[in-house]
């Protein structure tokens, strides 16, 4: 995908150097020094653009680049860590370098002639609002990696052959890179130009049953989610938690459920890009009130998105709807990812199964009912009517 180029270095991906591509700088010395370039030197070279590269400017998925005075640390704009937000994804078992290991030759005149072609191949500066650190690599163009689930995979495959397979991400299989397996799917930013993106995470219950049984049978204190939860509000943990310095993960999630829109509205905003900057600071965004304006600032009070998105939201409902996919299966932890850009395309998107797990032989969802332990409901068209809602005001302001 020739746009997957920053605006900077115009070269196309075929490694041929298209307009605007930096001219050829071949320094001859007096003496005529002719060394041989020995592998040293080429990932000196390589290493060399990369690191001037990064703190010069970056490259998005999309082909455009950031502003050019921003650092690194700048663009990782977003308040956690670099885990969330503008990341840069690793591009793991490269063909070219693979297949031109040897060629010292052709690695050089590909970093004379194209020198963002090497560095673009490696890093791809990518949004990740939500999930685990380290979770996505880049694909080849167009498409990501993310670290392998068997419960996943199979969502996947199921959702080839379902109702609702245009609306998620289409799936390439499983490869294997570096000795790790992952699921290989469509880069959902790759088409547009500077995307501005959102993740709510669907449904009023964002952990499975298993692990509330399993808790129960056999409770496993977690230092990582206290801490997490004394980051958001120090009088959270009760008087026994905080001697324990501890909770257990049903816990921390029921109480991130109560303190976000997860339990009244049926879906939470976990992250939002916008322009440059990224926030995924969401944590205690609760009430209506707080959610329409949240939408409001990131479609910029404009119609034609917000209807865009209706319009997609109701095809979504009624792909849910036909799905024997969601009819069947119990989702959890599942996203919808809006995503429009600067030319008004605005799209949703279903996007990770690593929670949504089938249901028993004869068993259905109707994904509204309220959950109560056992009837493994998760709210999900509660969430979704929520949101039509929230972007119906928007469209009626
Ligand atoms: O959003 P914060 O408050 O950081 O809490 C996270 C999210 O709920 C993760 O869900 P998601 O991946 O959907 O974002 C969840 O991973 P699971 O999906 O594995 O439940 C994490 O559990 P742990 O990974 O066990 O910490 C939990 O700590
Ligand atoms: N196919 C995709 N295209 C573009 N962005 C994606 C895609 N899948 C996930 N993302 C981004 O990655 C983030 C985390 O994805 P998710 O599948 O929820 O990971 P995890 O299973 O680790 O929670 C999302 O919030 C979104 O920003």
């Amino acid at each position: 995908m020739a746009e997957q180029f920053s605006g900077q270095a115009g070269c196309l991906s075929d490694g041929k150097p298209g307009r605007g591509c930096l001219v050829p700088q071949v320094t001859i010395t007096s003496d005529g020094d002719s060394r041989e370039i020995t592998e040293e030197d080429l990932e000196e070279e390589v290493n060399g653009r990369l690191r001037r590269k990064l703190s010069n400017s970056s490259i998005s998925s999309n082909g455009s680049s950031t502003a050019l005075d921003e650092s690194e640390d700048d663009i990782l704009s977003d308040n956690e860590t670099k885990s969330k937000g503008i990341v840069t994804l690793e591009h793991l078992g490269d063909s070219v370098d693979s297949g031109e290991q040897s060629n010292a030759w052709w690695k050089l005149k590909t970093i004379v002639n194209c020198p963002l072609l090497t560095s673009q191949r490696r890093r791809l500066s990518w949004v990740q609002l939500a999930g685990h650190k380290g979770s996505f690599k880049a694909g080849d163009e167009g498409s990501i990696l993310k670290k392998f689930s068997e419960n996943e995979k199979l969502c996947f495959e199921r959702l080839k052959e379902d109702a609702l397979h245009s609306f998620v991400p289409s799936y390439y299989g499983v490869v294997e890179r570096d000795g790790e397996l992952f699921l290989k799917m469509k880069d959902l930013l790759a088409e547009f130009d500077l995307p501005n993106v959102m993740d709510c995470k669907m449904g009023v219950r964002t952990y499975l049953e298993d692990e509330l049984v399993r808790a129960r049978v056999k409770p496993k204190l977690r230092e990582d989610l206290y801490n997490k939860m004394l980051e958001v509000d120090s009088e959270a943990p009760t008087v026994e938690e905080k001697k324990q310095k501890a909770v257990t993960k049903p816990r921390y999630m029921q109480w991130r459920e109560s303190l976000s829109s997860t339990n009244t509205l049926g879906f939470r905003i976990e992250g939002i890009k916008r322009g440059e900057t990224c926030n995924t600071d969401f944590k205690k965004t609760r009430s209506k009130e707080d959610v329409i304006q949240v939408f409001k600032d990131f479609v910029e009070g404009n119609k034609n998105i917000t209807n865009s998105y209706i319009t997609r939201l109701e095809d979504i409902k009624q792909a849910l709807k036909a799905s024997e996919f969601f009819n069947k299966h119990e989702v959890i932890g599942s996203s919808l990812l809006f995503i429009h850009d600067h030319t008004e395309r605005a799209e949703v998107w279903l996007i990770d199964f690593g929670k949504t797990t089938p249901l028993l032989d004869g068993q259905n969802l109707d994904h509204y009912r309220p959950w109560e332990e056992g009837n493994r409901e998760d709210g999900y068209l509660l969430g979704l009517d929520n949101l039509l809602q929230t972007l119906s005001s928007l469209a009626r302001e």
